[in-house]
């Protein structure tokens, strides 16, 4: 018998729910999904679909009003919710990192860069020393292609591109195993945007690190990852390989939605469509599938019952549409 590998990332029917003056948030709803070593997997979803919180639910960093609601978490086979403090504290930056939304504005003001990373290795490994923890920023700082004089300067000296490529020289400063990416370009312009995401690529290709990448880019995501979870109101409507994004109609109709709304260059005109109607409340879902208000096929029974996941063509799809072999859109 071949023994299955180990996971880096393995999410089994993971839920978690915001604690709200109008009632429970739902924002992440029965997640399962594995990503293993030298991978990277997209998550895509229109804001407030959830993404944030499944990133931060991963790390163990979820507000205090939020709460895991059911399933488990665990990175390397390790139960993230089965830790102490301390295992986590040691576990966490290590073996699991996190680049947040916004983040290159989130570095202290009134420390260098140099102090910054020193910080990291230092109050993670006592016994390493200051020349040795310089050597290793010097190191860092030539991975993400930053000339290491800058190690001197401070956060507001570099421009924005160049504090994105700190904040991503930190998370992977302790060698993790997994790093969530959560819209690592957003706020960048567009050439910067290339350059970063070419860095990534490159840094993952030597390390061979299980990413997450969190975006709402369709296209930027279908480029960087090999598989993409597209996530609606809380739920993973459809796990599939990236490149069928391109060239496979047998989607979800919320993909499809999704698909039409990346901006089609034609010779004299732009064409956008738009998916009509709003993301549901997360407070009080919609009966059934929570996509059926907007979905155009939407039939009787997508209104009673949520549908389970159908294997389509090699992806994961949970809508009605796809019972029979050849149903679907
Ligand atoms: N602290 C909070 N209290 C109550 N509800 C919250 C809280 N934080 C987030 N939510 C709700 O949880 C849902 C999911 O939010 P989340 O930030 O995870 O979405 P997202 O897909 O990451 O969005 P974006 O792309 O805008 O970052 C949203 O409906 C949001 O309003």
């Amino acid at each position: 018998m071949v023994e299955e590998k180990q996971p880096v990332l393995e999410l089994q029917n993971v839920s978690v729910g915001y604690d709200s003056p109008a009632g429970m948030v739902q924002a992440v709803n029965d997640i399962n999904l594995k990503i293993y070593e030298n991978t990277i997997v997209g998550l895509i979803g229109e804001s407030g679909s959830g993404k944030s919180t499944l990133g931060n639910a991963i790390m163990r960093l979820l507000k205090n009003n939020a709460v895991l609601t059911s399933g488990t978490i665990k990175v390397m086979g390790k139960d993230i919710y089965g830790m102490n403090k301390n295992e986590l504290r040691k576990f966490r930056w290590s073996q699991m990192s996190m680049v947040f939304q916004s983040a290159m504005n989130a570095l202290n003001p009134v420390l260098t860069i140099e102090e910054q990373i020193l910080d990291v290795f230092l109050s993670h490994d006592k016994s390493m020393s200051k020349t040795e923890a310089k050597k290793k920023a010097i190191e860092l700082m030539d991975i993400v292609s930053i000339d290491p004089r800058y190690l001197k300067s401070y956060p507001h000296e570099l421009s924005g591109g160049m504090r994105q490529r700190v904040v991503i020289a930190i998370a992977i400063a302790l060698d993790p195993k997994l790093v969530i990416m959560d819209e690592p370009t957003t706020a960048l312009d567009v050439v910067v945007q290339r350059s970063i995401l070419d860095k990534i690529k490159e840094i993952q290709r030597v390390k061979k690190y299980a990413i997450l990448f969190i975006s709402h880019d369709f296209s930027l995501v279908s480029e960087l990852a090999s598989r993409v979870a597209i996530m609606y109101a809380g739920r993973f409507i459809e796990v599939t390989d990236s490149k069928s994004l391109v060239h496979s109609e047998r989607h979800h109709p919320y993909t499809q939605g999704l698909l039409r709304a990346i901006p089609h260059l034609t010779e004299d005109d732009v064409t956008i469509e738009g998916i009509p109607g709003n993301p549901p409340n997360l407070v009080d879902l919609p009966s059934g599938c929570a996509y059926h208000p907007r979905c155009p096929f939407a039939f009787d029974l997508c209104k009673k019952e949520r549908p389970g996941i159908r294997h389509v063509d090699g992806r994961e799809i949970e809508c009605h549409l796809y019972d029979t072999v050849q149903g679907g859109v």
